[in-house]
């Protein structure tokens, strides 16, 4: 796939990156541990014939220090004694000049820049300079917060080195309330991203926004149904026993078995067990509304506070105008139903405006306060 891209003026050329089966699945441990532990997961996983990428952390950025940072160069050892005896392309995490070159030296076939590098453009750069001239397929994963201006600058950063083997991966963002996951998926991300970089294959890392075996199915049958090109999944021997995420890893059969599971063509019909998942999941987005809800109507109070001691009308025209246009421009580009917006902001608008028609009406008939003697 060859493509000018016109928003983010970049080109890409995705060769590896698109598998002729949809989507492109990319497997392996959170880390390399021992070379024994890699070569069992990955002769697991290619018992799966669906598997098409071998991926192992060996250098772990780790929130605290003291914690397994992961097993350095050696691990690229191992990951190349994977690739010469099961044949799969093998993939790693690069945060630094230094990961790059090793990376390079040991013949690994894709790099992705991970979501706490993403953050950082002192350090995209930094990898992007060490790739200047090296035709090698790179993944950027988001960064950690819910900025996606900076995901597409890493991705800019990249191509003007020259890479233009370019794929994204959504990982999850950190926010206030992640529950029921490690990192919220803010689905409507997907949307965004596409639209923003059209052409530029989207990967899922469902381990890292579920945190936990048990959503995977329910996270990757989402990223499925909305269209992402490929998934992350990460694998592990016997993850019981894994050094770092071993919560969020399942065994190369649990793999086969959730594969299984997940409607790969994107026209799944939810299981009985992924319906009550479903539910959970509207349960949460349902009180996330209402409790945003409230946070608003409670700032349209103190708008009708100020309104009262400043003698200004209620109904603000032009700022309506303005804030339907800016919130339907968004509707848009996320994909929603316009209709659906637009009747949604009259409910809010007539109860933010009844809201504060009790303050003044509150204010008007309230008993004058007692002047002070
Ligand atoms: O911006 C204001 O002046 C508000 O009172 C807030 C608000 C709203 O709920 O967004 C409510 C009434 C106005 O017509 C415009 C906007």
């Amino acid at each position: 796939m060859s493509s000018n891209n016109s928003n983010l003026n970049i080109t890409t050329d995705s060769k590896i990156l698109k598998s002729s089966t949809i989507p492109t699945l990319i497997s392996g441990p959170c880390s390399a541990e021992s070379e024994e532990q890699m070569l069992q997961t990955a002769r697991g996983l290619i018992n799966d014939h669906r598997v098409h990428i071998f991926r192992a952390g060996i250098w772990k950025p780790r929130t605290r220090p003291g914690l397994f940072e992961g097993v350095g160069r050696v691990g690229l050892e191992w990951l190349r004694t994977v690739k010469q005896e099961t044949g799969l392309p093998t993939a790693v995490e690069v945060a630094n000049a230094q990961h790059v070159e090793e990376a390079l030296e040991y013949g690994v076939d894709i790099l992705w820049v991970g979501a706490r590098t993403t953050v950082n453009p002192f350090s995209v750069q930094e990898v992007a300079d060490a790739l200047q001239g090296v035709d090698i397929p790179v993944l950027v994963k988001n960064p950690v917060n819910p900025d996606i201006q900076l995901w597409l600058g890493a991705l800019e950063r990249l191509n003007r080195a020259g890479i233009t083997d370019l794929g994204l991966i959504h990982r999850g963002f950190s926010t206030p309330n992640n529950k029921p996951y490690r990192n919220h998926p803010k689905w409507e991300t997907i949307q965004q991203i596409r639209s923003l970089a059209p052409g530029i294959p989207l990967f899922c890392d469902p381990s890292h926004i579920a945190g936990r075996r048990d959503l995977l199915e329910t996270v990757s049958q989402q990223a499925l149904h909305l269209g992402v090109d490929g998934l992350m999944i990460e694998s592990h021997i016997n993850p019981d026993v894994a050094l770092s995420d071993a919560s969020q890893q399942v065994t190369p059969e649990g793999l086969t078995k959730l594969l299984n599971a997940l409607d790969l063509d994107h026209e799944h019909v939810a299981s009985p067990e992924q319906l009550q998942d479903l539910r959970s999941l509207i349960d949460r987005l349902d009180h996330d509304l209402i409790n945003l809800l409230f946070l608003r109507s409670d700032v349209s109070k103190r708008i009708g506070e100020y309104k009262r001691a400043n003698a200004l009308d209620i109904f603000q025209a032009g700022r309506w105008k303005e804030l339907v246009e800016d919130r339907v421009r968004l509707a848009n580009e996320v994909g929603v139903d316009e209709g659906f917006i637009r009747a949604i902001l009259d409910a809010i608008h007539q109860h933010s405006i009844g809201v504060q028609n009790e303050v003044i009406n509150a204010a008007a008939t309230s008993p004058k306060k007692e002047a002070i003697k």
